[in-house]
């Protein structure tokens, strides 16, 4: 971005095609054209089909390699093809590419899981051997690791996908982020939400980050002002801890920050992806030193963790950390 936003010379805002995409990246535009009093003809929304929107029919850990939500994005910011690009911070990589920052995030919405059921209001009403249907690998370990008795099925696929899938009878239950079942205004297919205690959700869920070319000082300047401070504190010492366990789409890895005052509460979770093994453990201080919290914390982890779990998921355990 050279020059301040107009219709003339709108601000280009990079995003996936998904109705949850477009959502976010329609709330973005929303908060800057309120908050700096900008019509919507200063914007231009991109749509940017990325390789995770083009692979449907597997699982995404198995696609492997780390942003197949973001990369095509990235490299239209990098190309200058648009000017910033709206993310869910959950599918984030938790390094960026040289050249792009992340330091605004929208206020955060609902952190939890919901468990959704045609015939079931819980994780307890489940009978054994009931079928479950989920793709994500954080969801299936923390369901087998709870609940061994329960069957897992793949399942990947929209909203509007996965309700048929149930109704078909593939799977009797399965879990969506309420941050996307609220934003897409599709509250009404969750039987409930769990809590944390029960099912510490994904890294940054729930958190809308946006990203720009380092060194843009009008993108930097407009995206100040829709900046949540709060929401930072927590996403980033959430990533920092991710950082350090190199949160490949391979590990089965949650970890939740909650904000008390200047006090940061941060809990986290690493798993066996068959869950015969959960290594949970939290830190709390200032909110300052979130990132240095988030490492200590994924160090402990480690540091419990028998030598069958890194030739499991792959992880070195004496790999220093990149820097936070
Ligand atoms: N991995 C897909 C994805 N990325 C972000 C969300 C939901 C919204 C969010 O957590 O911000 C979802 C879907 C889901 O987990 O139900």
């Amino acid at each position: 971005m050279d020059a301040h936003p107009s219709p003339e010379r709108p601000l280009r805002i990079g995003t996936r095609g998904s109705p949850l995409a477009l959502a976010q990246a329609h709330e973005t535009r929303d908060r800057l054209m309120a908050a700096h009093a900008l019509p919507e003809a200063a914007f231009e929304i991109h749509v940017i089909k990325t390789t995770g929107d083009r692979v449907l029919d597997r699982p995404l850990r198995e696609i492997g390699g780390k942003g197949l939500f973001t990369r095509e994005i990235e490299d239209a910011l990098l190309d200058r093809a648009i000017d910033i690009a709206v993310h869910s911070m959950k599918d984030m990589p938790v390094l960026q590419p040289d050249g792009l920052v992340i330091d605004c995030y929208l206020p955060r919405e609902d952190v939890r899981d919901a468990f959704v059921s045609r015939r079931f209001g819980s994780i307890a009403e489940l009978p054994a051997g009931t079928a479950v249907g989920s793709s994500s690998l954080r969801r299936r370990a923390q369901l087998a690791h709870r609940r061994p008795d329960l069957q897992l099925v793949e399942f990947r696929g929209n909203v509007q996908t996965r309700m048929r899938k149930l109704d078909e009878g593939v799977a009797a239950a399965t879990f969506l982020a309420m941050a996307g079942l609220t934003r897409l205004g599709m509250l009404e297919v969750v039987r409930g939400a769990i809590e944390p205690e029960e099912m510490l959700p994904a890294v940054a869920q729930g958190a809308i980050g946006v990203e720009r070319r380092k060194g843009d000082e009008i993108a930097a300047g407009l995206l100040a002002a829709i900046a949540d401070q709060p929401t930072a504190l927590r996403v980033e010492s959430e990533r920092a801890y991710l950082r350090r366990l190199d949160g490949s789409c391979q590990t089965p890895i949650a970890g939740l920050a909650l904000l008390d005052g200047d006090q940061l509460w941060l809990r986290g979770e690493i798993l066996l992806p068959d869950g015969s093994l959960s290594i949970t453990g939290e830190r709390r201080g200032l909110a300052a030193d979130g990132p240095a919290l988030g490492l200590d914390l994924a160090e402990e982890l480690l540091s419990r963790a028998p030598q069958s779990f890194f030739e499991l998921i792959g992880i070195d355990p004496d790999r220093t950390s990149p820097p936070v």
